[in-house]
């Protein structure tokens, strides 16, 4: 029987305050996370940005106890899935691979290696593909294969993603029946599903499948919850936690709060779809701040769904996932990673006379290089601006 290493992405989390700024870093030297048109300026963006953002995480980490619980609930997860896997009789050894924090994606490859593994299935802890979530993961990973043959060596299989398994959906239903049986009026709880957010152009211009498969997933388990109810309660569902000026995927959950508070309901199960483990956005944002916008719309029962950490019947759905692959063809990164239709990833290149996308692209980009040399001056104390008097 070979030996089977199954490897678990997810985003990972500063696990004391310390690590909010390097951790914020992280992910905004992504270009995954911030699209830029052109590299250079990504890591100084990063810097600044995540200088600009530290204050305002740290408070809401200090909120939910000084840190994200999501490496010690990954971990667990992991540890549930090998004994699952290993008790239908794989021989299977789960590692987790965080894309911004530790354990990073780096170490899990290492350890693959060192623990002389066979074959490696790759399960995104995200049950809904994004460009970037699940899709910048595998593009980590693209890069440590392509750079390493003892690990290109490996026969791999990459769940892209998972939406609508069965076991998932049966999860997510049951636990949401168990809130909505609980509540005062279970015929009219409203059940509010809220979903991490990705800016409009994600979807609009870059052919990230994200919505298409939050939309779907959330139908799949409204039909589930009625069969499990017996009736079909009303449900919305709006996005979460934007982050930076752009537009991003609408209606926002604060919006939809507001605008059922307005149309009078008193009774709200909120369920976090894109999350499968607690994290920052539903021990703050959800708990805290949503919780408080909603109160104040007039709603006076605020249920939230837990998220699934270690679910039996969730574990269950995980193993049944590793089994389906393993016994599927292989499925390579680039495959994984791959968008539905072809779309342009950065803005366009070519230069064209007018008010047009191309004149905001070179306007952004020479607003950037402006930026810079002024970001640049600041820190060296020398140039233009200097010489000028002005600084
Ligand atoms: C489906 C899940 C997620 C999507 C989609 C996603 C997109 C996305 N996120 C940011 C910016 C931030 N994300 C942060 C933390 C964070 N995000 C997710 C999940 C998704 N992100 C997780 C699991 C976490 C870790 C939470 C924890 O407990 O530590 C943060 C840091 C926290 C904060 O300051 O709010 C930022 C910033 C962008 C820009 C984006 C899409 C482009
Ligand atoms: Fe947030
Ligand atoms: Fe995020």
């Amino acid at each position: 029987m070979a030996r089977v290493g199954v490897l678990l992405l997810n985003l990972g989390g500063p696990e004391r305050i310390e690590d909010v700024g390097p951790f914020l870093y992280n992910l905004f030297s992504d270009p995954e996370i911030i699209r830029l048109p052109t590299p250079v300026l990504q890591k100084p963006l990063a810097w600044l940005i995540s200088t600009l953002r530290s204050g305002k995480s740290k408070e809401a980490y200090r909120s939910i106890g000084g840190g994200s619980p999501l490496r010690r609930i990954t971990e667990q997860q992991a540890r549930e899935l090998q004994s699952r896997l290993r008790q239908e009789g794989v021989d299977a050894t789960s590692y987790v691979a965080m894309r911004y924090w530790h354990p990073f994606t780096e170490s899990a490859v290492g350890d693959i290696k060192a623990d002389g593994v066979e074959e490696v299935v790759v399960l995104p802890l995200y049950p809904h593909f994004s460009i970037s979530t699940s899709g910048s993961s595998f593009r980590e990973l693209q890069r440590l294969r392509q750079a390493d043959p003892a690990f290109r060596r490996l026969p791999i299989r990459c769940i892209r993603s998972w939406y609508d398994h069965p076991g998932y959906i049966n999860a997510m239903a049951g636990l949401i029946a168990r809130e909505v049986r609980a509540s005062d009026t279970p015929d009219a709880a409203h059940i509010f599903f809220s979903a991490h957010g990705v800016p409009k152009s994600y979807v609009e211009e870059a052919g990230d499948p994200y919505q298409q498969e939050i939309q779907a997933c959330a139908a799949l388990v409204m039909k589930r919850l009625e069969e499990l109810l017996g009736h079909a309660n009303p449900s919305t569902l709006a996005y979460q936690s934007r982050v930076g000026p752009v537009e991003w995927l609408k209606p926002y959950t604060e919006d939809a709060l507001r605008e059922l508070g307005e149309q009078g309901v008193k009774e709200l199960v909120v369920v976090p779809i894109s999350f499968v483990s607690e994290h920052i956005e539903t021990l703050e944002e959800i708990d805290i701040e949503y919780r408080e916008i909603a109160t104040e719309a007039g709603i006076t029962h605020f249920r939230r769904v837990p998220a699934l950490d270690t679910d039996p019947t969730f574990i269950q759905g995980l193993a049944d996932l590793v089994h389906e692959a393993m016994a599927g063809p292989e499925v390579n990164l680039d495959m994984a990673a791959q968008l539905p239709k072809k779309v342009k990833l950065y803005p366009q290149d070519k230069w064209a006379w007018g008010w047009n996308n191309s004149s905001e692209v070179w306007n952004g980009r020479l607003a950037m290089v402006g930026f810079s040399a002024f970001l640049l001056e600041l820190l060296t104390g020398q140039g233009p601006l200097h010489a000028l008097g002005l600084l």
